[in-house]
């Protein structure tokens, strides 16, 4: 039986709706062993975040290093990544392991307004780990800080996705959650010549918590197991339409997706 490792380098959520749990979660579901490298520890649940305890650049390059060095990585994902010292030593690992599979979900705020990245590390992110992208799947509000465009409508978009091409990430998603006009959410996929749309039905909900980090960790567990990216996103998008779809009602807040709906109920 092959088994394909998926590595996730991201906060820890103790809520368990977004960051390293819904990465998890979402690997095992689509049956890819998933492994872990915490950047930071967030006290958080549906109402928001109470607290972000960030671990030093050094702890993270050690978690890594124990993955690469015995198990491996058929493909990783990175969410937050808080501070420009973490940014450089994690593009600095992947770099030194020749990792080309990497999905890089450039998480800023959190739903409620929380910063999880500090605003002085987006430049890090632009130059030492965007041109390692294989995917990056920015949300609307995270194409307008990477790229200066303000983003109204699907030329803007398309406008942006060119932009963060050139920056050097070979695939380029940009999520619609964010655009609720109309009765779809689509996401816009760029290949460096063509684009992609994957349409789904908007569902009109506020349990969307974690639902950046679902989508990024399923496109990296189907990237684990060969597929090729338009696929991979495909699947993403899927997966995340069902755990949408069906969503667990917990929490008093923005609650959680439901990450067994895909495997339960099919798209
Ligand atoms: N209300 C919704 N109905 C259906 N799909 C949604 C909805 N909100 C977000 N999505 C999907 O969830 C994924 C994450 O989208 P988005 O909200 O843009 O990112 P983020 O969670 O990073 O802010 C995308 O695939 C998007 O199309
Ligand atoms: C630790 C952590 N990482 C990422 C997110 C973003 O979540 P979302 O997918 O809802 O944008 C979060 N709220 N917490």
């Amino acid at each position: 039986m092959t088994v394909y490792k998926a590595l996730t380098i991201a906060g820890s959520d103790s809520g368990g709706g977004a960051g390293i749990q819904a990465d998890l979660k979402t690997f095992q579901e689509l049956g890819v062993f998933g492994m872990s490298a915490i950047t930071a520890v967030t006290a958080q649940n549906t109402l928001g975040v109470q607290g972000v305890y960030p671990l030093s650049a050094e702890a993270v390059a050690a978690q890594i290093e124990s993955v690469a060095v015995d198990l491996g990585v058929d493909a990783l994902k990175t969410g937050m990544l808080f501070s420009a010292d973490i940014i450089r030593t994690v593009a600095e690992q992947v770099k030194k392991h020749g990792w080309e599979r990497l999905v890089v979900d450039p998480v800023m705020i959190a739903k409620g307004g929380a910063p999880l990245l500090q605003e002085e590390a987006v430049a890090a992110l632009k130059e030492a780990l965007l041109p390692l992208a294989f995917v990056i799947t920015p949300n609307i509000p995270e194409a307008e800080v990477l790229t200066g465009i303000a983003i109204r409508t699907m030329d803007d978009r398309r406008e942006a996705a060119r932009l963060l091409h050139r920056m050097g990430a070979r695939y380029v998603v940009i999520k619609g959650g964010h655009d609720d006009d109309g009765e779809e959410t689509v996401d816009l996929l760029y290949n460096g010549s063509e684009f992609s749309y994957f349409k789904s039905k908007r569902i009109d909900t506020r349990h969307t918590h974690g639902t950046g980090c679902t989508f990024a960790a399923a496109v990296a567990a189907e990237l684990a197991k060969g597929r090729h990216p338009v696929d991979a996103v495909g699947t993403a998008k899927s997966f995340v339409q069902a755990a949408i779809s069906h969503s667990l009602g917990i929490g008093q807040g923005h609650g959680p997706t439901n990450h067994w709906a895909y495997r339960q109920y099919g798209e």
